[in-house]
């Protein structure tokens, strides 16, 4: 069976990904988008490098002005470059552009081998060069997604493309870490290199873009500026325009709020690491292997938070998600910046990620869903260009900081603690991001409409993957008891409930026993329905779903109302019955029939339930006359419908009795009532069990 991947998920990605042209195009992004982030790294150590002899300042103020001139062009420059690049030829402002960048990037390596004097000179103008050529070039490119993509699958072609721009990062770290830590040998191989692992990766950045030339060269990419709807919102030339344009309307004030200064919260710790993490990790001891490390804990913790947060944490409401997840975010930044040590630091920053990348995909989530399509661009946009100039800021700003903070040794006590400047400045913006994530965690949960009982009982909830029940107020709360009696055909239910009804009464319990499904009026139809072996035809997802349906009508209308009242409730049958039927017994995703159950039910659980287990064929005996249409289903559905039961009081020791149904009756009842005495409100005295044990004989007579 084929479930329905979520939009943008790589498993849909063949679609867009068969059409020849962009398929090649996306490669070659892909390949210069490893090479940049490679060539990121590279320029961030060759500046420390070069600056080795130079004064302590020297060295922060280079690796701040090599993040400058990396990041900078393309959010201040982008308005001025916009106009220009639409004049040009689209595809050969691609070629010329990547061929370009191909010679500037290995210059710096050659130059730096040539003329070690400037070296440092070289490396800053040509990344400043080949980022105004990346100016011309990134509209050529944004334009040429749109003409080799239908417009259906241009969302998802978009995705891909975002997809893989920072889906490369933690790739071309580890490439990095990987080329640094072999640096010995290759300083051995290539004698003359300043610094083997960031030659290297100049070079392949440069290999990267001579194919990307030859990739648009022979692409289908027609010359002309494409109308102004193809173009994408989040496009780099209204970067900053959309900062300061709040999109209006659009979602309301404080959740916009929230969510951007959330986002600019995780953005700026992550900035922080990128900026101050290669001289954070000489601190430590580790360099260019160890930077390399600290690069793909942030960005390949997010990509883990990404895709594993939501599905983790499915029932957790995605405002507090965004919330808890930007706060951790920012917040395991102060330990991080204060601990020395490399593998616990790496450790810290992936936390980071990992919660950057909740924030980030429970941030988008909610604007997805509380958005309009049509204002949806707007948002984005704003939001991608708060996070630009943010990551800008924080990994210039860092090192920068760092750098005039200083190292010093603090005497504590007989030892001494080495203060590092790196350190004070990843603690100290973790501490600031902290701060602001707690306000936009205010900001986002206000009036949000699946907000819960709480923070911390939401989220062990969420953790263990049950629903918080988010009707009923605190004086709504039900304070009766919920007993249930499950177990397959003939197992002795009926008799059971029976049995304690009259025994829970006789102790002054306002009892209510009842049964599923068919115990309301639209209850007793279904049950008709269902049970009618005429109606062959029902199909199991129809059946679970009428299960359900006499379940949503029995919690509403008889179950929780006398829950509420404090009375004790005893089911024959409940929501594990849909479990072991339709899910076992029908081979549906347990995991569908839970989510429809939990739904169904508004996350009502038992308080107890009874588990009266019995062979298929001994139950079917039992029961005389005609079988309806469950009764008369195969003796292997009947085996998984036992099976599927006993199942589900393993995984729950705590809330099941499991009895042998075998046993005589007077024993199983017996039983019941030592279990049920210990968990009632009002506890029933254990000499009450010889009086009432006469009352099914009175009964009876
Ligand atoms: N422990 C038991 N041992 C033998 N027969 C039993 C036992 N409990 C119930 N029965 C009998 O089995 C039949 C089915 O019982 P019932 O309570 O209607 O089962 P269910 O509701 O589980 O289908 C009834 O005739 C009942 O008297
Ligand atoms: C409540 C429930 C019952 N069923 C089935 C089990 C039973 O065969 C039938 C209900 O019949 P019922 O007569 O209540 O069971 P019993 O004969 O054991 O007293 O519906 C499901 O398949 N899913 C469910 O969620």
């Amino acid at each position: 069976m084929s479930r329905p991947a979520s939009p943008g998920a790589p498993s849909e990605a063949h679609n867009v990904l068969a059409i020849t042209p962009f398929r090649r195009l996306w490669i070659s992004l892909s390949l210069s988008s490893l090479g940049d982030w490679l060539s990121l790294l590279a320029l961030i150590s060759l500046a420390v490098v070069f600056t080795a002899d130079g004064p302590h300042l020297a060295r922060y103020l280079a690796v701040a002005g090599v993040v400058a001139v990396r990041l900078a062009p393309a959010v201040l420059l982008s308005p001025l470059a916009g106009p220009l690049a639409d004049r040009l030829d689209r595809r050969w402002t691609m070629v010329v552009g990547d061929v370009l960048r191909a010679l500037l990037y290995i210059s710096i390596p050659v130059v730096g081998l040539l003329a070690p004097g400037s070296g440092l000179v070289w490396l800053f103008v040509a990344s400043f060069l080949a980022e105004v050529v990346a100016l011309l070039w990134t509209p050529a490119k944004d334009s040429a997604v749109p003409s080799l993509v239908p417009r259906k699958l241009l969302g998802q072609a978009d995705k891909l493309v975002l997809f893989t721009t920072y889906g490369t990062a933690p790739v071309a770290a580890l490439l990095f870490a990987a080329l640094a830590s072999v640096s010995n040998l290759l300083g051995a191989l290539l004698p003359g290199m300043a610094k083997p692992e960031a030659d290297i990766a100049l070079y392949l950045n440069g290999l990267t873009f001579l194919v990307a030339a030859a990739v648009a060269a022979g692409l289908p990419i027609p010359s002309h500026r494409p109308g102004k709807d193809d173009e994408s919102p989040t496009r780099d030339s209204r970067i900053l325009a959309s900062v300061w344009n709040r999109p209006r309307g659009a979602v309301g004030g404080p959740l916009l709020t929230g969510l951007t200064l959330g986002m600019l919260a995780t953005v700026a710790a992550g900035g922080a690491v990128i900026g101050a993490g290669r001289l954070h990790a000489e601190a430590l001891g580790a360099g260019n292997a160890g930077f390399g490390m600290l690069f793909a804990a942030v960005f390949g913790g997010m990509a883990l938070g990404v895709v594993s947060g939501p599905r983790i944490l499915k029932k957790l409401s995605r405002r507090r998600m965004f919330g808890v997840g930007a706060a951790l975010a920012a917040f395991v930044l102060l330990p991080a910046g204060a601990v020395w040590d490399m593998v616990l630091t790496v450790f810290l920053v992936l936390a980071l990620g990992v919660c950057a990348g909740v924030a980030w995909a429970a941030g988008l989530a909610v604007v997805a869903r509380e958005t309009e399509e049509e204002d949806r661009g707007a948002v984005h946009a704003h939001l991608n260009g708060t996070a630009r100039l943010t990551l800008l800021l924080s990994a210039v700003l860092a090192p920068v900081a760092a750098g005039f903070v200083g190292d010093h040794a603090l005497p504590v006590g007989p030892l001494t603690y080495d203060l590092r400047g790196t350190g004070v400045v990843l603690s100290v913006v973790g501490l600031l991001a902290a701060v602001a994530a707690l306000v936009a965690h205010r900001q986002v949960n206000k009036g949000d409409p699946e907000a819960g009982p709480g923070l911390i009982p939401e989220l062990f909830a969420a953790l263990r993957g049950v629903a918080v029940p988010v009707e009923g107020t605190e004086e709504e709360k039900p304070t009766g008891a919920f007993i249930v009696l499950e177990g397959g055909e003939g197992a002795g239910k009926s008799t059971q409930v029976r049995e304690l009804t009259v025994w829970l009464r006789d102790q002054g319990f306002e009892v209510v026993s009842t049964r599923q499904p068919g115990a309301t009026k639209l209850g007793m139809r279904l049950r008709a329905l269902l049970l009618d072996r005429e109606n062959s035809h029902i199909t199991p997802r129809a059946e679970a779903l009428l299960y359900a349906a006499d379940k949503a009508d029995h919690v509403q209308q008889e179950i929780l109302p006398a829950l509420r009242r404090g009375a004790v409730v005893i089911s024959d049958r409940y929501v594990d019955s849909t479990l072991a039927y339709q899910g076992a017994g029908r081979e549906l995703d347990p995991d569908d029939i839970r989510r429809i159950s939990d739904w169904a039910t508004q996350g009502l659980v038992p308080d107890l339930t009874v588990l009266l287990d019995v062979r298929p064929e001994e139950g079917l005996a039992r029961l005389g006359g005609a079988v309806d249409r469950i009764e008369a289903e195969s003796a292997e559905f009947h085996n998984r419908v036992r099976k599927g039961f006993l199942d589900l009081a393993r995984q729950d020791p705590e809330r099941y009795l499991v009895l042998d149904a075998r046993e005589p009756q007077e024993k199983v009842t017996r039983e019941i009532r030592r279990r049920v005495r210990a968990f009632l409100p009002d506890p029933v005295p254990s000499n009450a069990e010889a009086v009432t044990g006469m009352i099914p004989v009175i009964r009876n007579n």
